[in-house]
C-alpha cells in the first residue's frame, strides 16, 4: 500500500519559530514542508530559502497562492528552493498556463488550490488539462469557521481527475484519516500541528491516522450542542479575542468561582428592588440557558439570592448575569452555581411585577437579545450575537490553539515579546 504524503503547513509569521516547528513536525512524521502563505507574506522568499537550507533533502512547498504573473512568482519560489509552487485555481487560465511553463523550465511542480472555486469538479478537470500536477481540495481557514468541510470537497473530486489530489482545511487526526479513505494522496495539515503545544506528538498522531485510517463517524450533534461543546472548550478571553476584542461586559464580577456559564440568553428587563420578573424568568428558561438580568446597575438592592438560585438549579439554568447586585453569595458559592453581578448587597426589595422577559436589554455596556450566546468565567462575561455563535465559537477555539504553541515556547524559556516578535509587529 502506498502511504499518503503528509504535508505540514507552516502557517505562522515568525521564521525563527517556523524552522523549529518544522523540525519537530518532521520528527513526528511529516514528509513535505509547506512554507505557508502567512509566512511568505511576513518573511518573503527568505522563508523558502531558509527552510530549504534547513531541510536539504525534503520536498518544500511554497504556498504562494498565485493570482497573476505566474512566471515571475514560480521562478522566485523555485529559485529560492521550492519543489512545489501553489497557484489559485480561480486564477485566469493564462496565469495557470504561465505557471506550468515556468514550472517546467525550473523543474518544479504546480499545485492548484481550489479555495472558493464555484464548480470544483469542472475546474479540476480544466486544471489537469492545463498541465497542473496536483489539485488541492482546500477549504480556507475563514470558510472553516462557518462550517465548510474540506473532506466533503475532496469527496466531490474523487475519481474525477487522474492527477494527484491534495486536501487541506482544518484537518485533525480523525478527518485526515477520512480524507485518505476518500482518496487523498497528499494530506495538508496546518493549525492542528503547528499551533499544538506538542508539535511532534500531533504530527505523529496524524501520521499514524493516515497510515492506518480507521474511520469512525462522530455522533451527529444539533447546532446548539455543537456551539455549546465548542464554547465549553474555550475561555471568555478567547471569545473576545475571536470577536476582535468586542462583546465583553463591563463592571461585572464573578461572585462564585471555579464554575463557568455557557448558553443562550433568556433576558430580563427589571427595575431596582423589583425581583418578580427575574424570578419568573427562571420558569421560562430551558436547561442550559443563561439568565441575563438588567437591573439598572443598582448596587443598593438585589433582585437575586439563594432561593432563586435553587429554583434555577432545578430548571437546569447554566448561570445568571445581573447588571445589578445579588445577595446570599456564601450560600450560592456553596451551590457552585455560576453567578455574575456588579456587587453584592443584602437587601432584596419587593416583587412588584414591572419589567419584561425576553426583550432586548442593555447589560453592562452590551446589548443582549434572547438567544444571544453568553460565555462567562472568572475573567468575566462575553455576549456573542446568535447569528455568529458557531463562527465565533470556532474562531475562539483557533485562538486557544494558537496560544498552545506559544505557551510551550514560553515554558522552554522564551518571553512573549520574543516569541511574537512584538517590536517588529508594533503598528508603524
Ligand atoms: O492554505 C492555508 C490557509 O489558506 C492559510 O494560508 C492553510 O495552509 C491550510 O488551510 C491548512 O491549514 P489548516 O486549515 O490550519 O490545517
Amino acid at each position: 500500500m502506498t502511504h499518503a504524503t503528509l504535508q505540514v503547513a507552516l502557517d505562522i509569521l515568525e521564521l525563527h519559530r517556523a524552522v523549529r516547528i518544522a523540525e519537530e513536525a518532521v520528527a513526528g512524521g511529516a514528509d513535505w514542508i509547506e512554507v505557508g502563505t502567512p509566512l511568505i507574506k511576513s518573511e518573503g522568499m527568505a522563508a523558502v530559502r531558509q527552510i530549504r537550507e534547513a531541510f536539504p533533502g525534503r520536498v518544500i512547498v511554497a504556498d504562494m497562492k498565485i493570482a497573476d504573473t505566474g512566471t515571475v512568482e514560480v521562478e522566485m519560489a523555485a529559485k529560492a528552493g521550492a519543489n512545489v509552487v501553489c497557484v489559485l485555481a480561480d486564477a485566469d487560465d493564462t496565469v495557470i498556463a504561465e505557471c506550468v511553463r515556468a514550472a517546467h523550465l525550473y523543474g518544479v511542480r504546480v499545485m492548484a488550490d481550489l479555495i472558493n472555486v464555484a464548480d470544483p469538479v469542472a475546474r479540476a478537470r480544466d486544471l489537469a488539462s492545463l498541465g497542473v500536477d496536483i489539485v488541492n481540495a482546500h477549504v480556507g481557514i475563514d470558510q472553516q469557521m462557518i462550517g465548510k468541510n474540506s473532506v466533503d470537497l475532496l469527496r466531490s473530486l474523487a475519481g474525477e481527475v487522474s492527477i494527484p489530489l491534495a486536501v487541506a482545511g482544518g484537518l485533525d487526526a480523525s478527518t485526515a484519516a477520512q480524507a485518505v479513505s476518500v482518496g487523498a494522496d497528499i494530506v495538508i495539515v496546518g493549525g492542528w500541528i503547528v499551533k499544538s503545544g506538542d508539535v511532534e506528538g500531533s504530527a505523529r498522531r496524524i501520521r499514524e491516522a493516515i497510515d492506518a485510517p480507521s474511520v469512525a463517524s462522530p455522533a451527529k450533534q444539533s447546532m446548539d450542542e455543537e456551539i455549546r461543546a465548542l464554547f465549553m472548550q474555550v475561555s471568555a478571553p478567547n471569545v473576545t479575542d475571536a470577536m476582535h476584542r468586542k462583546g465583553a461586559m463591563n463592571g461585572l464580577f464573578p461572585l462564585t468561582f471555579g464554575v463557568k456559564a455557557v448558553g443562550p440568553a433568556v433576558t430580563v428587563q427589571s427595575f431596582p428592588g423589583d425581583w418578580a420578573k427575574p424570578v419568573e424568568a427562571i420558569d421560562v428558561c430551558k436547561p442550559g440557558d443563561v439568565l441575563v438580568i438588567y437591573n439598572a446597575a443598582a448596587t443598593h438592592v438585589s433582585p437575586w439570592g439563594e432561593l432563586a438560585t435553587r429554583s434555577a438549579i432545578n430548571r437546569g439554568v447554566a448561570g445568571v448575569i445581573i447588571d445589578g447586585s445579588a445577595r446570599d453569595v456564601d450560600d450560592i458559592r456553596a451551590l457552585k452555581f455560576p453567578l455574575f453581578a456588579r456587587a453584592s448587597v443584602p437587601n432584596a426589595g419587593e416583587p412588584k411585577g414591572f419589567g419584561e422577559i425576553n426583550a432586548e436589554i442593555p447589560c453592562c455596556g452590551q446589548t443582549v437579545r434572547p438567544g444571544d450566546w453568553i460565555v462567562a468565567d472568572e475573567s468575566g462575561a462575553v455576549v456573542v450575537p446568535k447569528e455568529r455563535a458557531y463562527e465565533v465559537a470556532r474562531r475562539a477555539l483557533e485562538v486557544k490553539k494558537n496560544e498552545e504553541r506559544v505557551r510551550a515556547e514560553i515554558a522552554r524559556g522564551s518571553t512573549l515579546a520574543e516569541v511574537q516578535e512584538l517590536y517588529k509587529w508594533e503598528k508603524k
